[in-house]
């Protein structure tokens, strides 16, 4: 029977420490509740002391969170204590951290404080905190910079005056994993009531070491460890709990210990934080990046394809992707692309008419970042013929112009089932005059139910995907379009939706495409 391994979740405190990363309380609420899904151990909610309004944030996160035990943090002053134990009292579960500095450097000169002082507040703080609740952390801050007899020290003190947990946060990202899991090991050894409580990692990400400090301490005899969605925080960050829980779960051989985080909310977790906070995640971002379940390399393709443990150590679905995900480009090979044309219901006669797309898929991918499915239907020219015939319509040309306190204005050219036809219209913007031109050949009579547009890279030279949904006696169709041009982008999903409303029409007369 493994540990357990305790997760401390601080995005809501010291990832909000992050400069831009101010979070108001329902944004709060919003992100515990999936704190609470992913069904991590503690939540650090805020600093109640810090202001009237994260004081609230803490109390209304207390109030509504179940599952998980809601922590505020206090330095080691009455106010900050007795604030932090008044906005934890709805909770189910509440815990209060406090801190006081250790090092030499933050004693001297930002405290200006004696050790013998230190010591003395630290016990006199959990004493203080346990008056409100039994669940007591106590951290010596930059533990990392501080000496370990004096550690040892202030923690034996700490705990005798009725901490539960203690917290050793490396708080300025000084340490290397050795030194920092064999910090643990000394301590856990030499403190004589080291057993009472149970020990934490805190660790910063300034030298890109967070994640790594945080495995050596659990290997080294730490069961709680404190991290932040997306690694948030202070600086460079802390210790991101996507890494962390998966490094553990991936590496069962290796650590001696669990978590009962539902891994599947991992995904859920990130893009709430990331929309939250305005803070994007970097597509190499491990777990959580776009790119961290793709491949673009035609001997990886080929590698997942034959056997997805080739290339892959996790899985996608476990942490809440739908799949893992090949990207066609110019790195691609045969079996990848060859693949996705199958899967989009295009197969090749001979091994020449392979081998011909695939030789126009590489010319086309030298200048394109990344193809798409409509960019390899277009490249099989027998394909495209029949799609041609298959389809009523299909956009010739599209021009637009639009000025200050002139009517915008599109002129839409279409193949409508066998013929060219043109027409010009105007409407409140670009988008709305080509609708209007397309309606005005076609006459479909189907209403616009959505409309909507994204880019799918950054940059205004991405491409732009947009989606149309029309309905036309009870009958509702989805149609895509992409372009570098967000009007012709628009013209396509409209075209497209007509098609399929035209098919389906024929086809099944009571489904959603
Ligand atoms: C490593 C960390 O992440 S620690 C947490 C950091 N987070 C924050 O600071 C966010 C919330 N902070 C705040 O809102 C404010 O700093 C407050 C409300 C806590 C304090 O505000 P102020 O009273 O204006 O003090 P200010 O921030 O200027 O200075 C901090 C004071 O706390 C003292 N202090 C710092 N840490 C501690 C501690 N753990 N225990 C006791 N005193 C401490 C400092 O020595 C300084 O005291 P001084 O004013 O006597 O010199
Ligand atoms: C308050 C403490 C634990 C902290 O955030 C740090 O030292 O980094
Ligand atoms: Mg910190």
């Amino acid at each position: 029977m493994k540990d357990h391994l305790v997760i401390f979740d601080t995005t809501l405190r010291d990832g909000e420490q992050s400069p831009g990363a101010s979070m108001t309380k329902e944004e709060k609420i919003r992100i515990a509740k999936q704190l609470e899904r992913l069904n991590v151990d503690v939540i650090e909610a805020g600093f109640p002391a810090a202001s009237p309004g994260d004081f609230d944030s803490v109390q209304a996160v207390a109030s509504v969170v179940k599952d998980s035990t809601i922590c505020g943090l206090a330095r080691a002053v009455a106010n900050d204590i007795d604030r932090a134990g008044e906005a934890i009292k709805p909770a189910n579960s509440g815990r209060i951290h406090t801190f006081i500095a250790t090092s030499p450097i933050h004693m001297e000169k930002k405290l200006r404080m004696s050790p013998d002082e230190v010591v003395e507040r630290a016990v006199w703080a959990v004493k203080r905190a346990r008056n409100y609740t039994d669940n007591v952390e106590f951290s010596p801050e930059d533990a990392g910079r501080s000496e370990p007899d004096f550690l040892c020290r202030v923690i034996e003190a700490a705990i005798k005056a009725g901490a539960t947990t203690i917290n050793i946060p490396d708080t300025v990202g000084y340490n290397v994993p050795k030194q920092f899991g064999l910090l643990f090991r000394e301590l856990l050894e030499r403190i004589p009531n080291s057993d009472q409580a149970i020990f934490s990692a805190h660790c910063h990400n300034d030298l890109g070491l967070a994640v790594a400090n945080s495995l050596a301490a659990v290997e080294n005899g730490a069961r709680q460890v404190e991290c932040t969605i997306n690694g948030l925080g202070e600086r460079a960050g802390n210790t991101a709990l996507e890494e962390i829980v998966m490094a553990v779960k991936t590496r069962q051989d290796i650590f001696d210990v669990d978590t009962r985080i539902r891994t599947q909310e991992i995904l859920a977790a990130s893009r709430l934080v990331s929309n939250i906070t305005g803070f994007a995640v970097q597509p190499n971002k491990a777990i959580v990046g776009a790119n961290a379940f793709a491949h673009e390399s035609g001997i990886h393709q080929d590698g997942v394809l034959k056997h997805r443990e080739t290339y892959e150590i996790m899985r996608a679905e476990d942490v809440g992707w739908s799949t893992n995900k090949m990207v066609m480009g110019k790195h691609s090979g045969r079996n990848a692309f060859k693949t996705r044309l199958e899967e989009l219901g295009i197969e090749f006669e001979t091994e020449q008419e392979l081998n011909d797309a695939f030789g126009r898929f590489k010319e086309l991918a030298d200048r394109k970042h990344e193809i798409y499915d409509e960019d390899l239907q277009s490249l099989v020219t027998d394909n495209n013929i029949q799609r041609v015939e298959n389809e009523n319509y299909r956009l010739i040309s599209l021009k637009v112009s639009t000025e200050t306190g002139e009517d915008p204005q599109a002129e839409v050219t279409l193949w409508v089932k066998g013929q060219e036809v043109s027409a010009l219209s105007y409407g409140s913007g670009v988008v709305d005059a080509t609708f209007k031109a397309i309606e005005s050949m076609v006459e479909s009579g189907a209403s616009l139910e959505l409309y909507s547009v994204s880019n799918v890279t950054n940059g205004t030279d991405s491409m732009g995907e947009t989606a149309v949904r029309l309905e036309k006696g009870g009958r509702i169709v989805n149609g895509q379009g992409s372009d570098t041009d967000i009007v012709t982008a628009s013209a396509k999903a409209y075209i497209n939706a007509l098609n399929k409303l035209e098919s389906e029409t024929r086809a099944h007369p009571q489904t959603t495409v």
